[in-house]
């Protein structure tokens, strides 16, 4: 029988609760055994983050430390080239049999800035894309993007048999956090409780990150 398995790439600066409830619900929508996550080590398209890869990982570690549906992999970490998203799914698919479905999950903003990701033509070679909804977002996706998911949608995974290629919409519950926001609050010393779990809220007081300058 197919394996199914779902990838979820980030940066996590820091990890928060937009993430882990959207794969949490990917998990049981699409009855996974696990959702992976996976930190980013350079992250290809943004300034490198002030916080360590090691302590990102560290972050989605503790925040996912009691939900079993939840893992971590640390793939993108021991990597030296910029974590293309590319690389990973190859990586991943290796480990796969060749009929397993592998999906990559990512927010609507993200998949709108597809078309500028490294050999972004050949992710559905490897993957479906799973794209999450995000409440604040109004982006239109450009045509470019529009012109690679033509045809390739499907309205439920449910109708998805092959290995990869096809691009799925998923109605999540709609949080409007983001970790811009939460470094934000942290940069003017604000109390960020309940955006993130108490274990990375605590890992980021202990090891005093985000502060103030
Ligand atoms: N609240 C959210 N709901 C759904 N998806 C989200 C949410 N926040 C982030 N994502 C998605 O999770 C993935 C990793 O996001 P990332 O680590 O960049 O978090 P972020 O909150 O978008 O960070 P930043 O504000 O620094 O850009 C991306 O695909 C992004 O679209
Ligand atoms: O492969 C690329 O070129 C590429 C460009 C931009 C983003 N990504 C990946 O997309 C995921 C979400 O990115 P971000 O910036 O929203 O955290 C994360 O795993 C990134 O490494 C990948």
């Amino acid at each position: 029988m197919a394996k199914r398995v779902a990838v979820f790439g980030g940066t996590f600066d820091p990890v928060h609760i937009g993430h882990l409830r959207s794969a949490l619900e990917v998990a049981q929508a699409l009855k996974l055994d696990a959702v992976r996550l996976v930190p980013n080590a350079l992250p290809p398209h943004r300034a490198a983050p002030n916080v360590s890869a090691q302590q990102r990982l560290q972050m989605v570690e503790l925040a996912i430390a009691n939900e079993p549906l939840l893992t971590v992999d640390a793939r993108e970490l021991k990597r030296d080239k910029p974590s293309w998203t590319i690389d990973t799914l190859i990586s991943v698919r290796q480990e796969l049999a060749p009929h397993d479905q592998l999906f990559f999950v990512l927010g609507w903003d993200a998949f709108c800035g597809l078309s500028s990701w490294h050999r972004w033509d050949e992710l559905l070679e490897h993957c479906h894309l799973l794209v999450l909804q995000r409440p604040d977002m109004q982006l239109q996706a450009p045509a470019a993007v529009h012109a690679l998911i033509d045809n390739k949608v499907a309205t439920d995974w449910q109708e998805i048999t092959s290995p990869a290629g096809s691009v799925v919409f998923l109605q999540q519950t709609p949080l409007a956090v983001s970790a811009t926001q939460i470094r934000a609050l942290l940069s003017e010393g604000e109390n960020i409780r309940y955006l993130v779990p108490d274990a990375v809220l605590e890992f980021i007081q202990t090891q005093g990150l985000y502060r103030p300058v």
